[in-house]
């Protein structure tokens, strides 16, 4: 893994993206700092802007203001900035009418650091057929085409934009494994958005929740899980917490409540969260947010 003195992967200052003439915001002043070496995980509901981000940080659209810094660069600021990043689009993209072996020929010629012995090894190793047009090639297996030319470029950062969206659990849970065997190998760091929670939680040590354009949180999963909690106890408990106790959703069922919460402090009875409880319990409270504010207006 990247040392702790590598720039980070992303660092976003007031990064803000509107598109067209009506000026529809993707992002809303927008604040990171990722650390490198991690596994990162972008998580929010359709239309937040993940999609926006990762094109921001592969230099695909410029922000309309702010800035955004991608291994200490600008994004895509030159050939060998575009080398150290590998980026796998949604849908993975590849030319249907190339085999897989000319993707790999096609690979060498247009990455400097290409690494011909990872790529066929790896092609070998998913069982994929260099002389199959990848036209022909199913969603799993046309995933571990994009990966692994991906891969072959040896970046520092690995993207992927929900790659595993439209695979199968078994060649999903495929996918992930070599995801993380590359992600070791290269010694990389990877970012991976995806609104499967499940998947997040299996590879991810850090996360991003965006939810309407903003970063709703972001931080290493073991830091974040330590700071968070459920909290049951009787309603009318919530209406007097302890101080350092902020509620991020909370369901009533009767006379109890069952909250999630996020605490320095030590209250009874609290009990663990898990990653994908700590995410809807981000995403609901922004979703709320909305109504609230769409009501507020409608009065
Ligand atoms: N090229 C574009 N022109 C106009 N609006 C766009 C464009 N691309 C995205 N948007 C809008 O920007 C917002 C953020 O879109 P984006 O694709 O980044 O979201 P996302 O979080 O990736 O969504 P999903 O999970 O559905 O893929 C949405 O409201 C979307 O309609």
């Amino acid at each position: 893994m990247p040392v702790a003195d590598s720039p980070p992967v992303f660092h976003a200052r007031g990064l803000t993206k509107k598109y067209g003439r009506r000026g529809k915001v993707a992002l809303d002043d927008v604040n990171l700092n990722i650390p490198s070496g991690r596994v990162i995980g972008l998580v929010g509901p359709n239309g937040a802007g993940k999609s926006t981000l990762l094109h921001l940080a592969c230099g695909l659209i410029e922000p309309t203001s702010g800035s955004l810094a991608v291994l200490g660069s600008r994004p895509a600021a030159n050939a060998s900035h575009l080398a150290r990043v590998g980026f796998v689009a949604q849908n993975t993209p590849v030319y249907g009418s190339f085999t897989v072996a000319e993707h790999l020929v096609l690979g060498q010629k247009l990455n400097p650091a290409w690494d011909p012995a990872l790529a066929q090894r790896r092609i070998r190793q998913v069982g994929l057929n260099p002389a199959q047009k990848a036209g022909q090639l199913s969603g799993g297996q046309r995933a571990q085409l994009a990966l692994t030319i991906a891969a072959a470029k040896r970046p520092e950062l690995l993207i992927f934009d929900e790659p595993a969206a439209a695979l199968d659990p078994l060649a999903r849970k495929g996918f992930l494994q070599n995801l993380m065997e590359f992600v070791l190998e290269l010694g990389a760091s990877a970012v991976l958005s995806s609104h499967l929670l499940g998947d997040i939680e299996q590879v991810c040590d850090h996360i991003i929740v965006l939810c309407n354009s903003k970063v709703e949180l972001a931080g290493d999963t073991g830091d974040l899980l330590a700071c968070h909690a459920r909290l049951m106890a009787p309603r009318a408990d919530f209406d007097r917490l302890a101080a350092g106790v902020e509620v991020i959703s909370v369901e009533h069922n009767g006379n109890y409540s069952s909250a999630i919460v996020r605490t320095d402090a030590a209250t009874d009875p609290l009990h663990p969260v898990s990653l994908e409880e700590l995410v809807l319990a981000y995403m609901t409270r922004a979703a709320a947010g909305v109504e609230s504010a769409s009501w507020e207006v409608a009065r």
